[in-house]
């Protein structure tokens, strides 16, 4: 956005505009004085520091390593602190409060129950005290939110997991992803799940393309049933480029996502920290985006990847040109794509997200930038 520096600040626009998020995981968002008061309650011992811009960096610092394996590590420290059910809630309310900070007007938020029953927790106790807490951020904050329950690539557990998505629909899970490390751990071995999901008419997302190659996107789509991919920065692989960078052919894969207008979950930051791209100035994010891919931007990890929705917008303006209708396009991208009900969507497009824009076009003018 070419805005001048003095009026407003590219940050602060994005920061004031109404955004979706539909890719965030519970557990690598927390505050770090939240991690550090909770580490206190249960006498967890092996936090570095109980300063919180130091822990926050430590956990940066454990993620940015460039593979996904390592960046995974750092989720052990957060599920042990979230094993009881006030645990559980605080986090949840809290990040409704950070989505509000950050101007989204909806999230859709997941996490694995199977790593929050340590303490003897079941896995009712687990979702019902999230969900808890989600309603009243909802009701003190006002942002929205559905529920994503992840079931684990390297577990034998996922169907149950899928069960309790199901049996959780009326009350604010909206869906069923699987996460975790994705070499050595194909969609297809997790084929019950995904099966017993359709047969729900319920909603699958998955994470694919992050660490392993277009195969993964495929299987995810073609043998699970994907209706969102999480990441699928690996899709590239199916685009003919020429010596310029320009496209020049689409493979069959990456047309069909196209064409049935497949929404792609994009995190920018955290595919740096994972090594799925060597640096943001070659993330496909913009050449998907320019050839009209249903993308939008997501933190992924706000933790662990150091970073907020503004931030992922901030950034992405200033390194491909983003404006201001492009920003309000992949928003709504995001909106489209959700998983809540049809006629919710078009509320948010129609009466939140679009006079949202149009607010913000209307000021800016007035400031004449
Ligand atoms: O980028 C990612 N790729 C794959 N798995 C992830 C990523 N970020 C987090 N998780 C995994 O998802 C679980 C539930 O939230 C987390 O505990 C973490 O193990
Ligand atoms: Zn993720």
């Amino acid at each position: 956005m070419k805005l001048k520096e003095d009026k407003m600040k590219t940050e602060e626009i994005i920061r004031n505009v109404p955004k979706v998020m539909l890719h965030d995981h519970l557990d690598g968002g927390l505050r770090p004085q939240t991690i550090i008061d909770l580490a206190k309650e249960i006498g967890y011992k092996k936090l570095p520091t109980t300063d919180p811009s130091e822990l926050a960096e430590w956990f940066h610092r454990g993620a940015n390593k460039g593979n996904l394996v390592e960046y995974l590590q750092g989720f052990e420290h957060t599920c042990t602190v979230m094993q009881t059910k006030e645990a559980l809630k605080r986090v949840a309310y809290e990040m409704l409060e950070d989505m509000k900070k950050d101007g989204v007007c909806y999230v859709e938020t997941r996490f694995a129950p199977v790593f929050h029953t340590q303490k003897g927790l079941y896995y009712e106790d687990v979702i019902d005290a999230v969900l808890e807490g989600l309603e009243e951020g909802k009701r003190d904050f006002g942002v929205g939110y559905g529920l994503i329950l992840c079931g684990m690539r390297n577990m034998k557990n996922t169907l149950e997991i899928a069960e309790l998505a199901v049996n959780y629909r009326n009350q604010g899970v909206v869906g069923f992803d699987l996460a975790g490390e994705e070499g050595g751990y194909p969609p297809k071995k997790h084929l019950d799940a995904f099966q017993y999901i359709k047969q729900k008419n319920f909603n699958i997302t998955i994470h694919a393309g992050e660490a392993f190659g277009k195969e993964s996107i495929w299987q995810a789509i073609q043998i699970c049933g994907a209706h969102r991919i999480g990441h699928a920065t690996r899709l590239v692989e199916d685009i003919v480029f020429d010596k310029d960078g320009n496209v020049v052919r689409l493979g069959e894969l990456a047309q069909y996502i196209l064409d049935t207008r497949l929404p792609l979950e994009i995190c920018l930051l955290s595919n740096v920290h994972t090594g799925a791209v060597d640096k943001l100035e070659n993330h496909p994010f913009i050449i998907l985006f320019r050839e009209k891919f249903r993308v939008f931007l997501n933190t992924d990890d706000r933790l662990m990847s150091d970073t907020t929705l503004t931030k992922e917008y901030t950034i992405a303006s200033e390194l491909f040109g983003l404006n201001l209708d492009d920003i309000e396009k992949l928003n709504i991208n995001a909106m489209k794509s959700s998983f809540i009900p049809y006629k919710e969507r078009l509320y948010y497009i129609y009466n939140v997200i679009k006079p949202g824009f149009q607010k913000m076009r209307e000021k800016l003018l007035s400031l004449k930038v």
